[in-house]
């Protein structure tokens, strides 16, 4: 009113000069301080402008009597394209209230058609938005910064939950796309998630808070000046859910998966660029560990045998802790041929101090053959933890069965229950063997309970069946072993060559003919 007053009456200079005055006056009578959050700020777009929005969104839309108050009842939804979650909008021009740390602030957004003759290198949009904060003056100071802190962590949490996740790969073997990515995405769907996973329910749990304590514990990495990451070895026998679980972590925790292909890595410095190319909170994954790369290899230009022990590896830190000029003609792992990543190139990876260029990462590697991996690889501080994924235990059954049949606790006979738990262990059957009978008698509950019971009984018959033949097989070579060592403790019976001869022969005899028949007793 007073604003169309002037204008009326007197001269623009005037009018402006009134209106500074009648503004100041204003500003020492309120008791609110008030901040514009404008969607362009001069040419850039307002990062805070998105952030305050999208916060605003997800309290507009909460339910809980906790999130803040609205006194708006007209919201603006919007879906973005691929985007799997529905966003409330604050509709223009309205308000809506807010407690942070026991101080109420109110926000209004504002829209305004845009004056066209304003010129700009870049087309603006025709109306101008923002955010008006009105804060009470007295708690000015003691909660903006931290408000609007606040308000753009959670606006990033926002923003990730409703994306859809990313599932990267750097199959294109070292080749950049056209904006110089190593890393090929498509959206990541997997519908694994730690319900659908059969484990041991302790241990389940264990896995889930120790992964809640990562996501949350940004402050604890800072304290203890540890990088914020963390790794896990998930080995097993095949079909055991290690994939499936990486999902599964990849879906609880909301992070993107970087499938690293260490076959397609041709040098450590490749593998340090691929690195640098990761997004914070994001799971590098690689599978297979132990059959990707010989990685017991670390120094070809000095090592003649190929297979290096772990004891030598310390010596061969080096790398880790001067790797000299990465790259370079120097460098070891450049000479020329087409493979030559390392054991220290990857631990550099995951370990060294390239691993914190970016925060919030997990490393999962994943082995059927644990044994098989050098110990610099298991040494405790590398991989933080050690998960077997075992055969199907009772207590992952039941999960399979609730599952797959959608049985719940006492559903099902104490009877059926009690024959498959005596026979369950015995078995060793892998989730993967056990969801292929459910899967193919999912029409049919009770035929699934019976052809599984089978499964699992013919299945541990077997197992008892080769582990006698093992036991007798070790028996005889025990003996064997025994009789070759007799024969050389006393020199006068081993006097005639033919005998000692005749002796050696029927233990390697025996011994061939073990692995051949374990090989068959396996199969
Ligand atoms: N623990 C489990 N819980 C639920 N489903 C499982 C589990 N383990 C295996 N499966 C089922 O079996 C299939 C294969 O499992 P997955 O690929 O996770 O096994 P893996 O341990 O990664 O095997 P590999 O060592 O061969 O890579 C999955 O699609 C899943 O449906
Ligand atoms: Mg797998």
């Amino acid at each position: 009113l007073c604003q169309t007053l002037l204008h009326t009456v007197t001269p623009p200079e005037l009018r402006f000069a009134l209106l500074k005055l009648f503004q100041r006056l204003f500003n020492c009578f309120s008791t609110y301080c008030y901040y514009e959050i404008t969607e362009i700020d001069g040419v850039n777009t307002n990062e805070l402008y998105n952030a305050v929005q999208l916060y605003l969104s997800s309290s507009a839309s909460s339910t809980t009597p906790s999130a803040a108050a609205t006194s708006s009842n007209r919201l603006s939804l919007t879906r973005g394209l691929n985007s799997a979650a529905i966003t409330f909008g604050l509709a223009n021009n309205d308000r809506l209230a807010d407690v942070f740390n026991g101080v109420s602030v109110i926000w209004e957004h504002i829209v305004t058609p845009r004056q066209s003759q304003t010129f700009s290198w870049r087309p603006l949009p025709e109306e101008k938005r923002g955010f008006t904060l009105r804060i009470n003056k007295r708690d000015k100071t003691q909660i903006l910064e931290a408000y609007l802190d606040f308000i753009t962590e959670k606006a990033n949490e926002i923003r990730r939950k409703n994306q859809d996740r990313l599932l990267y790969t750097n199959s294109r073997g070292g080749s950049l796309d056209s904006r110089g990515h190593p890393w090929e995405s498509v959206p990541f769907k997997h519908p694994s998630t730690f319900d659908t996973l059969a484990m041991d329910p302790a241990k389940k749990a264990e896995i889930m808070s120790d992964l809640r304590d990562f996501a949350d514990g940004q402050a604890f990495y800072k304290r203890t000046g540890r990088a914020w990451k963390r790794g896990y070895l998930l080995y097993g026998p095949p079909g055991t859910g290690k994939s499936s679980m990486i999902a599964a972590m990849a879906n609880f925790l909301g992070y993107d998966i970087y499938d690293l292909e260490l076959t397609e890595v041709n040098t450590n410095s490749e593998l340090r660029k691929l690195l640098m190319k990761t997004s914070s909170k994001s799971i590098i994954v690689i599978e297979d560990i132990d059959c990707s790369i010989n990685l017991t290899n670390r120094k070809k230009s000095n090592n003649s045998g190929g297979r290096n022990s772990s004891g030598s590896f310390d010596g061969g830190s080096d790398m880790r802790t001067g790797p000299g000029a990465p790259g370079g003609p120097c460098d070891p792992e450049n000479s020329g041929n087409s493979n030559s990543i390392t054991l220290s190139g990857l631990l550099n990876f995951t370990d060294g101090l390239w691993s914190c260029c970016g925060s919030e990462r997990i490393f999962v590697f994943t082995t059927n053959h644990i044994e098989k991996l050098d110990p610099a690889l298991l040494r405790s501080g590398r991989m933080d933890m050690h998960v077997f994924m075992n055969y199907c235990s009772f207590p992952s059954l039941k999960i399979l069965l609730k599952n797959y049949l959608g049985y719940e606790d006492g559903d099902i006979e104490t009877e059926i229950l009690t024959k498959l738990a005596e026979v369950i262990d015995e078995a060793e059957m892998t989730p993967a063997d056990i969801s292929e009978v459910l899967i193919k008698n999912r029409r049919d509950n009770d035929k699934a309970l019976r052809e599984l019971l089978e499964a699992l009984r013919t299945r541990a018959e077997k197992k008892r069946l080769v582990n006698r033949r093992r036991r007798l097989e070790a028996e005889v070579e025990e003996i064997a072993e025994e009789e070759e060592k007799r024969a050389l403790d006393s020199p006068k019976e081993v006097g005639g060559v033919a005998t000692g001869g005749g002796d050696e022969v029927e233990v390697n005899y025996k011994k061939g003919g073990k692995e051949g028949e374990e090989d068959n007793g396996i199969n």
